[in-house]
């Protein structure tokens, strides 16, 4: 029983082959850096034990469709290839950002649900469009294989209301559904799940801050696995600084900057998603880059990265408060998976509130599950690697599952 997930980031393909008879994925890949001259791809190949072969190409990659047509070739070329044809897999599942009001469960994809995707691009247009590329593109290469939409909201759907409502007339919820979403939903349930299995708690125990920090970032507060406060909102602009995108700004920004410059509302928008965040204040968006970068004595570098610090810190004091009681503290994602050295700023000097890490712990650990605090630390910090791939298998093997017997 093989399952294909395709995960369309804003700047990235992250896609994972399934064998769900098996312990593990069969291989995975990464497009990284899409749109940019420095575009690439890594595939690797799973083998027991060990990560196995890894392949590297350096290919110009303009957007995600041209992407997914490299993928798609790889799995089906060669002597062996990994997916036969398109009848081996019984379902290809995709990542979609925003499900809005319109998708209230997951689902398998067919003309509603492509229009839904479709209607809800202004409520998320860095990703939606990216992920309707990779639905379209994927039923091409894939035909007669049910492709399943997993959205990113469903996670903060049962928010409460005084915490998704904004403080906008009423008529804007009523008529434009007008709401904090929050985002990232495959990854913070996850997590959470892993989380609570890493610290032998059950699920409905624990009471948790997951920070998942990548291109795009949110920080989520969840008790008993059920989300209570994000910090991304109504799109995915919102909330922490980004790799291009703002976060949160005084609202009324736009219309100053709009009578300031002359720009229209839609390039003001352009404005916000790709030209601010790291990249609007050191011109890189990549942590890699900006570390290499202060180490230079790059003063702008030092700037993105405590102005990035400064607002995990704020979330995580506002969500300790918001949850009552923290047991754990989880980081993930590209940034919160391996940068150690954001990790250890946004959590110095909270020693008081019972978060003290183990700096030489965290300093050595990348990409892997550890906890880096201290045995003294009342709350636990946590790497969790995210595996949204693995988490929208199984949604998709059990929906396909479903939906058969209901045949
Ligand atoms: N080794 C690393 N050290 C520091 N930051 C890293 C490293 N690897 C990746 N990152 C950061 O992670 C980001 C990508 O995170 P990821 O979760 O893959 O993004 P997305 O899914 O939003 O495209 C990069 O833009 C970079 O800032
Ligand atoms: C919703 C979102 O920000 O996604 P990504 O991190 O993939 O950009
Ligand atoms: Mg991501």
């Amino acid at each position: 029983m093989k399952v294909l997930v395709i995960n369309s980031g804003s700047s990235s393909l992250k896609y994972k082959l399934f064998d769900l008879a098996g312990p593990r994925a069969i291989c995975a890949g990464l497009v990284e850096r899409i749109g940019s001259s420095e575009s690439s791809l890594t595939h690797t190949l799973y083998s027991d034990p060990g990560p196995g072969e890894k392949t590297e190409l350096f290919e110009y990659f303009e957007n995600h469709t041209q992407a997914i047509e490299k993928v798609a070739a790889l799995l089906m070329a060669g002597d062996e290839p990994l997916v036969k044809s398109a009848q081996e897999l019984v379902a290809i599942g995709h990542r979609v950002a925003q499900g809005g009001e319109i998708f209230k469960e997951n689902c398998i994809v067919d003309d509603w649900a492509i229009e839904g995707i479709r209607e809800n691009i202004v409520l998320a247009p860095l990703h939606n469009p990216a992920n309707l590329a990779g639905i379209e593109a994927a039923m091409a290469h894939f035909p007669g294989v049910p492709s399943v939409a997993v959205f990113d909201t469903l996670f903060a759907s049962h928010l409460p209301d005084y915490v998704y409502r904004y403080a906008l007339p009423a008529a804007y919820y009523t008529q434009y559904k007008v709401r904090r979403y929050g985002f990232h939903g495959a990854s913070h349930a996850y997590v959470t799940r892993t989380l609570a299995g890493l610290m032998g708690k059950p699920l409905n125990e624990l009471s948790n801050i997951v920070c998942h920090l990548g291109n795009g970032s949110s920080i989520t507060a969840v008790k008993g696995g059920v989300c209570r406060e994000t910090s991304m909102g109504m799109t995915p602009t919102s909330g922490l600084i980004m790799g291009t995108r703002c976060g949160d700004i005084d609202p009324s920004l736009p219309a100053y900057l709009a009578s300031c410059t002359g720009k229209s509302a839609a390039q003001i928008q352009t404005v916000l998603d790709r030209e601010s965040g790291l990249a609007g204040i050191c011109g890189m968006n990549d942590m890699r880059d900006i570390h290499k970068a202060m180490a230079l004595g790059d003063d702008n570098a030092r700037l993105a990265f405590e102005m990035l610090c400064h607002g995990i810190k704020k979330y995580i004091g506002a969500y300790y408060a918001v949850l009552g009681r923290l047991d754990a503290i989880a980081f993930t994602a590209g940034i919160g998976e391996n940068d150690a050295g954001v990790r250890g700023k946004c959590l110095e000097g909270l020693e008081h509130l019972g978060i003290i890490v183990d700096q030489e712990v965290n300093a050595g650990l990348r990409g892997k599950s550890a906890r880096i605090s201290t045995d003294d630390s009342a709350v636990a910090v946590w790497v969790v690697p995210t595996d949204e791939e693995f988490e929208i298998a199984t949604i998709c093997k059990d929906l396909v599952l479903r939906s058969n017997k209901n045949v």
